[in-house]
C-alpha cells in the first residue's frame, strides 16, 4: 500500500488520515483535481475514501455514497495500484455503471481499460464466465447462448408443461424461479416453496446445460462455482482487480453475496460495499439488506455510517423519515434551506391529478427551475402514467418519458441509447444561443466521445471482429454520426437516425457475431419499435439526462437520482399502496410487499432538493371507469400522523 505525494496546491486537512508509504515503495502522484475533491468531502467520506482495507458505507439517501464511491475509485486507480491492475465496479444497472465511470473519467483519472464498471451479471458473463470458464469445468458460453427475457420464458415454461403444471403461466412465474434457483444456490431451504415449481426451476437449470445456454441467473451461479472451486482462477482475478467496489448493496441477492464473499475471503480481493437498507427496493426479485447488515457486521470490514444529508432540505428529510416510519435522525447540511413539502388534495379523480401535477411543473419552471431539474414520478405503469401522459400531450409541454423497459436489452442496445443521448445533447447545445451555449455546456451529462468509442471497441472485441484499420477510425465515424450540425434534433423519428448509425457504423455485424443473444436480436427490435412506436431520438435517449425536458419515470428508476423539485401524483390507496396480481388474481400485499412499497415511496421522497409536492384524493376511477372511494394512500397518512 502506497501513500499518496503531493503535487500542485499545499493540502493540509488530511495528512494524518493518508496511509504512509512503507519504505522502498514507490510514491504515486494525487493529481490536484482528486486532492481538492478529498478536501471538499466530509472527514467520515475521506476516511472512507482512504481506509486500506474493506469498508461498508451504509449511508441515507442523499449522504453523498456515490460520490465517495467514485472518490474511493480514482484514488485507488491514482495511488494505489499500479497501471496494469484495476478496479471492478459493479452496480445494479447500466445507467449506474455509466454515471461512476463517466464521474471518475471527469475527475481527470485515466481510467481507460482500468475500471472495469458494469452490472453485476456483465462482470460475471465478461470477467469470470467468458475469461475464464475455459480453464475449468464451466462450459463457457459461446455466440448466441444468452438467452433474452423471451427465450427464458418459453424454456420455463416448457419445464412447467413437463413437471405437469401446464396450466401455470410462465411470464407471472420468472420471479418466483428465480427466487427458487438462487435459495438453491445457496443451500438455503426450499420449503416455502411450491415443490412442483422447485421441480420445474431444477429441469430449467439441466435444461440449460444440455443445450448449452445461460441466462442471467445462470451467470451468478455458474460465477460462483468458477471462484469458489478454482484457485488460479482466483489468483488471476486479484491480479487484475485487488479491489472491488459494490455499489447498492441492499439490492443484491443471495448468490451474489456470496461472490462477493468468495471474491474476498478466497481470492483475497479488497471490497469497498456501499448501500442503503432502507432503499431495498428488489425484494420481490430475491435482493435482501440483510446481506448488507451481514458484510458491515463482519470484523475485517469497517462500518462507516454517513449522517449528513447533502440533497434535500431538513423539511423534506423529515417528511421521508415520518413515511419511512423509522426515525433515523438525518440532518440536513449546515445552512440548507428547509425545502417545503405541500399536500395537493384533489376531489376529482386521476386526470384532476395529472391537472395538478403538470400545473406544479410550469409553476416551478416559472421559477426559473430548470425542466431536467423538475420530475413527475408515479409508482408503476398504469392509470395514473396514462392520465399524465395525455395532460403532458395536451398541454404541448417539454418531457421525457422513460419508457420503462420497453427498449431492448443487452450491450449494443445500451451503446445505442448512449449514442442517442449524445446526439440529442449536442443538438441541443448546438441549437441553442450563444448566451445559453456555457451554461448548457456544464449542465450536460450525455457520454463523451472517447467513452462511446470505448465502449464500442468493446463490442466489437466480444464479437471478435476485426480492429479498425486506424485508431482514428471508429471515433471519426462515431463523430459524423453524433455531429451536432447534423439533421437530427431530438424530435426526428429515431427510426432514421438508428438506420445511419447501423449504417456507419456496422452494428449489424457486430449483432451477428456477438455472443449474447439480446445483442443478435437487438437491432431488429430497436428497428421494428421504432417504427411501429413512432419513437422519437429523445426517446432512445432513456436513463439519461435530456437538457430542457421535464422527467418522467418510475420511482424505481428515479433510484439514485436527484432532482431540485418532485411531483407525485396518484398517492391513492389501490395505487400506492398497490393491490398484487398473484397468478391472475388481485390481493392486498402481504407485510413484505407492503415494507417494499412503503420503502419505494421514501425512495421517490427523497429524490426531492427543495420541493415535494404530494397529490391525494378520495379515489379514482379504474380502467373500465368504476370510481374506487379508497382514499388517500395509507402511506400518506400514515406519514401526517407521525410528523410533529
Ligand atoms: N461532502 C459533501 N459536500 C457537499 N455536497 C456533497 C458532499 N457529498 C455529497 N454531496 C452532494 O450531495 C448530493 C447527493 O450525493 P450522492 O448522490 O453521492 O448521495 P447518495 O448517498 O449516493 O444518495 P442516494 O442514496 O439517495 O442515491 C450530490 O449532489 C452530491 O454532489
Amino acid at each position: 500500500m502506497t501513500s499518496p505525494a503531493r503535487r500542485g496546491k499545499p493540502h493540509s486537512s488530511h495528512p494524518s488520515r493518508t496511509p504512509t508509504a512503507p519504505r522502498g515503495e514507490p510514491m504515486f502522484q494525487v493529481s490536484d483535481a482528486l486532492l481538492s475533491e478529498l478536501e471538499d468531502l466530509h472527514p467520515r467520506q475521506r476516511e472512507a475514501v482512504l481506509h486500506p482495507g474493506n469498508v461498508v458505507l451504509r449511508a441515507g439517501p442523499g449522504s453523498g455514497k456515490t460520490r465517495t464511491l467514485v472518490a474511493r475509485t480514482a484514488y485507488l486507480l491514482e495511488t494505489q495500484i499500479s497501471a496494469f491492475r484495476g478496479v471492478a465496479c459493479v452496480t445494479y444497472t447500466n445507467a449506474a455503471a455509466d454515471e461512476i465511470r463517466r464521474r471518475v473519467t471527469q475527475r481527470g483519472v485515466r481510467a481507460e481499460g482500468r475500471i472495469t464498471c458494469t452490472t453485476v451479471h456483465a462482470f460475471c458473463l465478461n470477467e469470470i464466465l467468458r475469461a475464464f470458464a475455459a480453464l475449468t469445468r464451466e462450459p463457457a458460453p459461446q455466440a448466441g447462448q444468452v438467452l433474452g427475457d423471451t427465450a427464458t420464458k418459453v424454456l420455463l415454461q416448457h419445464c412447467f408443461d413437463a413437471v405437469g403444471i401446464a396450466e401455470t403461466l410462465a411470464q407471472f412465474r420468472t420471479g418466483e424461479a428465480s427466487r427458487i434457483r438462487r435459495a438453491n444456490a445457496c443451500n438455503e431451504p426450499l420449503d416455502g416453496f411450491d415443490p412442483r415449481e422447485v421441480a420445474a426451476a431444477r429441469l430449467y437449470e439441466e435444461q440449460l446445460v444440455a443445450r448449452g445456454e445461460i441466462d442471467f441467473e445462470a451467470m451468478v451461479t455458474r460465477a460462483l462455482r468458477i471462484v469458489r472451486d478454482n484457485e488460479p482462477v482466483r489468483d488471476l482475478l486479484h491480479a487484475r482487480f485487488p479491489h472491488l467496489i459494490v455499489d447498492e448493496y441492499q439490492d443484491l441477492g443471495g448468490v451474489l453475496h456470496e461472490l462477493v464473499l468468495a471474491l474476498h475471503d478466497l481470492a483475497g480481493i479488497t471490497v469497498f460495499a456501499v448501500g442503503d437498507t432502507d432503499q431495498s427496493v428488489y425484494g420481490f426479485s430475491g435482493a435482501d439488506a440483510k446481506y448488507l447488515t451481514a458484510l458491515a457486521s463482519r470484523e475485517d470490514f469497517r462500518d462507516l455510517p454517513l449522517e449528513v444529508n447533502y440533497r434535500s432540505g431538513q423539511n423534506i428529510i423529515t417528511h421521508a423519515e415520518a413515511a419511512l416510519g423509522e426515525s433515523r435522525g438525518r440532518k440536513a447540511r449546515d445552512g440548507a434551506s428547509p425545502g417545503e413539502v405541500n399536500a395537493e388534495v384533489v376531489e376529482g379523480g386521476l386526470d384532476d391529478h395529472a391537472r395538478v401535477a403538470c400545473d406544479l411543473a410550469e409553476q416551478a419552471e416559472h421559477q426559473q427551475v430548470r425542466p431536467e431539474r423538475i420530475a413527475i414520478l408515479y409508482p408503476q405503469r398504469g392509470p395514473v402514467l396514462d392520465t399524465l401522459l395525455t395532460e403532458l400531450s395536451r398541454r404541448g409541454m417539454d418531457f421525457l418519458h422513460e419508457r420503462d423497459d420497453k427498449l431492448p436489452a443487452g450491450t449494443l442496445s445500451r451503446f445505442i441509447q448512449r449514442c442517442a443521448s449524445s446526439a440529442v445533447t449536442n443538438y441541443q447545445i448546438h441549437a441553442a444561443s450563444a448566451e445559453d451555449r456555457p451554461s448548457m455546456l456544464r449542465r450536460a451529462e450525455a457520454p463523451r466521445l472517447v467513452a462511446l468509442e470505448h465502449a464500442l471497441k468493446k463490442l466489437r472485441t466480444e464479437a471478435q471482429l476485426p480492429p479498425p484499420a486506424s485508431r482514428l477510425t471508429l471515433l471519426r465515424t462515431l463523430q459524423t454520426c453524433l455531429d451536432p450540425h447534423s439533421l437530427y434534433p431530438m424530435s426526428a423519428p429515431a427510426h432514421d437516425w438508428l438506420q445511419q448509425l447501423r449504417d456507419r457504423l456496422t452494428l449489424d455485424e457486430i449483432a451477428e457475431q456477438h455472443p449474447d443473444k439480446d445483442n443478435s436480436t437487438s437491432l431488429d427490435d430497436f428497428a421494428h419499435l421504432c417504427q411501429t412506436k413512432g419513437l422519437l431520438l429523445q426517446d432512445l435517449a432513456q436513463g439519461e439526462q435530456v437538457l430542457g425536458k421535464i422527467l418522467l419515470t418510475t420511482y424505481h428508476s428515479a433510484k439514485g437520482r436527484e432532482f431540485d423539485t418532485v411531483i407525485l401524483p396518484g398517492l391513492l390507496n389501490g395505487i400506492i399502496p398497490r393491490r398484487i396480481n398473484h397468478r391472475g388474481l388481485w390481493r392486498d400485499p402481504n407485510p413484505k410487499e407492503l415494507a417494499e412499497q412503503r420503502r419505494a415511496f421514501y425512495v421517490a421522497l427523497t429524490r426531492a432538493e427543495s420541493a415535494l409536492h404530494l397529490i391525494y384524493g378520495p379515489g379514482y376511477h379504474t380502467k373500465n371507469g368504476y370510481w374506487r372511494p379508497d382514499g388517500p394512500s395509507d402511506f400518506v397518512m400514515e406519514m401526517a400522523s407521525r410528523l410533529p
